[in-house]
């Protein structure tokens, strides 16, 4: 057992809940268990079939139907659910949560949360939201494992006056899951991520689509000499969804901001290739390089991705 802030492993919260167990949720409960974390765990999951697999894999010591039963006596309850379901599960969740209770959630996106669900939270429970930039493309109970959050970093975007003692519980959380934690301005973590996160998706999306509606014989060839990038476009595009679709519908105005500038940028390249502006090429490509030769060097700082080796970034 490793406990990954230090401190020893004992407990933080007497019990947790967790309103959605899908790879976030499972992982969440594994780390939770792996770290000592946790007094009790609780899940609730919406199906019958979810509820089946998280007891087999024993994710959580008591599994429920309804989250206002899970949440019952929890001194943090953590809001696992796809964006656009948040307001009605913390709604159905309010007649059995503890007064003094700390609410968190781990959505892709910060300012949706906070206008869904933190107006319907009653005086006197903390609300820290939260998102661990940690994830993959699989989701559902069975695709959790507990060391997804390790070296991984977790914003937290606490509302304005919110209370210091539930912030640094909640960031204590995700620093003994391995995580480091920062704390962002909600509509500043939903530009970055629309960035960083939202427009590779989309673009991932995009692409396969495309691939597949090419007509039959050339997809096949596509998929016959898939070279590296196209793998990894289908990677991602094999992501939830519904999730996905939440995170679009919930950072429109940032994914849109972006998408706007990535098609001047990209109808810049269209015109190089069409009138062999070969020098625009090469500059364009050149500073990508840079780019990413810097990205390794903040890797290497840890202050980006640590754990992703970069083999194919010798210099020359
Ligand atoms: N998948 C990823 O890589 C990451 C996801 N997130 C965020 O974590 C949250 C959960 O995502 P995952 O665990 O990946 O998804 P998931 O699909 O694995 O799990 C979500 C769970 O919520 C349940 N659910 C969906 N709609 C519901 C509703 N209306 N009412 C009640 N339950 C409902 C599903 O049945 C499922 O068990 C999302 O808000 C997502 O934006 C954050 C970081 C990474
Ligand atoms: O699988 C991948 O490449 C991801 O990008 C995972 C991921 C998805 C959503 C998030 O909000 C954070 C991380």
């Amino acid at each position: 057992m490793t406990a990954a802030s230090g401190t020893g492993a004992t407990e933080l919260f007497g019990k947790v809940a967790l309103l959605g167990v899908g790879l976030i949720g499972s992982s969440l409960a594994l780390a939770c268990r792996r770290h000592g974390l946790a007094g009790r765990l609780a899940g609730y999951a919406r199906s019958a079939e979810s509820r089946e697999v998280i007891e087999r894999l024993r994710l959580t010591d008591s599994v429920h139907a309804e989250p206002a039963e899970a949440v019952a006596d929890a001194d943090l309850v953590v809001l696992c659910v796809p964006v656009g379901a948040n307001a009605a599960v913390a709604e159905a969740m309010l007649p059995g949560l503890k007064p003094g209770a700390i609410v968190t959630d781990v959505g892709s996106v910060k300012q949706a949360v906070i206008r869904d669900v933190g107006p319907l939270l009653p005086e006197g429970v903390h609300f820290v939201p939260g998102h661990p930039i940690a994830g993959t493309e699989h989701s559902g109970p069975a695709a959790g494992f507990a060391d997804l959050f390790e070296e991984r970093y977790c914003v937290l975007t606490p509302p304005p006056g919110a209370d210091e003692a539930a912030v640094g519980r909640v960031a204590e959380l995700w620093r003994r899951c391995g995580s480091r934690v920062e704390t962002m301005e909600p509509a500043h973590h939903d530009k970055v991520l629309a960035m960083t996160s939202h427009l590779p998706h989309l673009i991932s999306y995009t692409i396969v689509g495309t691939a597949y509606d090419l007509a039959e014989s050339e997809r096949g060839e596509v998929i016959k000499f898939a070279a590296g990038g196209f793998r990894d476009f289908t990677r991602i595009a094999g992501s939830d969804p519904v999730m996905w679709r939440d995170i679009f519908l919930n950072n429109r105005e940032a994914v849109l901001e972006i998408l706007q500038r990535f098609g001047e940028d990209l109808s810049r390249l269209q015109r190089a290739i069409r009138w062999g502006e070969a020098e625009v090429l090469e500059d364009r490509f050149r500073r990508t390089r840079e780019i990413r030769r810097g990205v390794i060097q903040l890797g290497q700082a840890g202050t980006f991705d640590a754990r992703e080796p970069h083999k194919d970034d010798e210099a020359g």
